[in-house]
């Protein structure tokens, strides 16, 4: 039989044009049983922990989980990074053997992973191993789409790989799986320390900054800050995933490892999703807590409705989108008036854009020219970056960066990587941030991602701030 390479031929190995020159990529995909999708990724954990991700899509309509590395793709140029991952990715494609009859979005070759929200900054220490960008193929992924659940394998081979061979890798995984004990039981994770990172001085730089946009044309600046959490002992990612999923059952719920660290969190909002022809993107911004009773859960929700500052700092992420989207789609479909959209802790003002694509349409290409909104960035987009490196004073890394994936027929969907945290062994940065106008109350907006930090915090079983 054909010796088959599965996650040890490119193991901590970036994707390398040569690499690949003979070898070309064989791909199985096949309908098992239903598996968990949190059991899968805890599958194994000391041979593919450090090359795994996990995604659900906030409707549920899809979860996707990789094991193992086939392939990476990092790019040197960070500015060229979307363009660059996007031919890379069709070159890997080119010539590859694939067998995947059902055709499933999301199934097959994928590619996962996420990008950094400023290729322009430095990078520190906790985000070296992410880089401006990465991608994983997996060696071993799991989809569940439709009530129907796949598994999918890529190898690299110079020599023909036949399906049958590839089959009997996937019926022996699936046998192997149905033995495995189940591993997850209660969450041991105990913090030990919660630190915000100066929250006097991101006062103060708040209020620097509304007084910019009081005296400039600077419309919008989204301003972001950290906590440092310390656990008692090292926390690991299938437990904070698990808990995510019970507690936003309505975000996106996505983690990507590399090594040791862990870039997880459960995102309500949508950058882009393409479907064959149907792209969906979300414009949200504007915020309020949640009441601590039904009516006064209304009465919240319509202060929002009607509050001139949210529907400010919401407005010009609306635009923008429909100016972003409109090279590569027609039929562009915007609501008038946003609609509340409730999570846990938070309701935010909420407007769907819908759109088909048209033939220039990639998705790496829509998140480079989408990426980053007014909803992450701010307007105009150039002077909002410029505070934002001048004020913050911290590496976003991947935080407000697209996290998401992309298959090989060009169906995609990214999210924008907010209510998220890095973790690593026994320690975590979590990250959250809010739109500042030229009203902004530095006091308010304080609280505000105060609260953008308690998904995050509950899930690592932490003390509500
Ligand atoms: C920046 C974050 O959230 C963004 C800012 C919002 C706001 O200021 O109202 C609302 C939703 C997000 O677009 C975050 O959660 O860290
Ligand atoms: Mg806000």
């Amino acid at each position: 039989m054909t010796k088959i390479f599965l996650q040890t031929s490119f193991e901590n190995d970036l994707y390398k044009e040569q690499n690949h020159k003979k070898s070309k990529l064989f791909s199985y995909t096949q309908p098992i049983d239903f598996y968990d999708p949190v059991e899968f990724f805890t599958y194994q954990s000391s041979t593919f922990h450090g090359k795994r991700f996990f995604w659900k899509s906030s409707d549920e309509q899809l979860w996707t989980v990789g094991l193992g590395i086939a392939a990476t793709i990092s790019v040197d140029d960070a500015e060229e990074r979307f363009q660059d991952s996007h031919t890379k990715w069709n070159q890997l494609l080119k010539d590859a053997n694939i067998e995947n009859p059902a055709r499933v979005p999301g199934t097959g070759p994928l590619l996962f992973g996420g990008f950094s929200f400023d290729p322009y900054s430095e990078i520190e220490d906790e985000w070296e191993a992410f880089g401006h960008s990465i991608l994983y193929l997996p060696s071993y992924m799991l989809t569940v789409t439709e009530n129907q659940t796949y598994l999918t394998i890529n190898a690299f081979s110079n020599n023909t790989v036949s399906a049958e061979s590839l089959r009997e890798e996937a019926n022996k995984l699936v046998q192997q799986l149905k033995n495995d004990e189940k591993l997850l039981k209660e969450n041991p994770i105990k913090i030990k320390n919660s630190i915000e990172i100066a929250p006097d001085k991101w006062i103060r730089s708040v209020d620097e900054i509304v007084n910019i946009l009081k005296t400039t044309d600077t419309k919008k600046v989204v301003f972001a800050r950290k906590l440092l959490l310390e656990f008692e002992e090292s926390a690991q990612p299938s437990y904070i995933i698990k808990k995510l999923l019970e507690q936003q059952p309505d975000s996106f719920v996505f983690a990507l490892e590399v090594g040791d660290y862990c870039f997880l969190g459960a995102s309500p909002e949508r950058l882009i999703k393409k479907i064959d022809h149907d792209v969906l993107s979300t414009c949200l911004a504007g915020s309020i807590g949640r009441g601590k009773d039904i009516i006064e859960d209304q009465k919240l929700g319509e202060m929002l409705l009607h509050d001139h500052k949210n529907l400010f700092e919401h407005e010009l992420v609306v635009s923008m989108i429909e100016d972003a989207l409109r090279p590569y789609c027609t039929d562009i479909n915007i609501p008038a008036e946003p609609v509340l959209m409730k999570m846990p802790d938070i309701q935010h003002l909420y407007t769907p854009v819908r759109g088909k694509a048209n033939e220039d349409f990639s998705i790496l290409n829509v998140v480079e020219n989408l990426h980053p909104t007014p909803a992450l960035g701010g307007v105009p987009t150039k002077a909002a970056l410029s505070i934002i490196r001048e004020k913050e004073h911290m590496d976003r890394g991947f935080y407000a960066g697209p996290i998401g994936w992309t298959d090989y027929k060009g169906n995609g969907e990214f999210a924008v990587g907010i209510r998220s945290g890095l973790i690593n062994r026994d320690k975590a940065y979590l990250y959250a941030g809010c739109g500042l106008v030229s009203d902004s109350v530095s006091e308010e907006e304080l609280k505000e991602t105060r609260i953008k930090f308690q998904p995050m915090l509950k899930a690592t079983g932490g003390e509500i701030l």
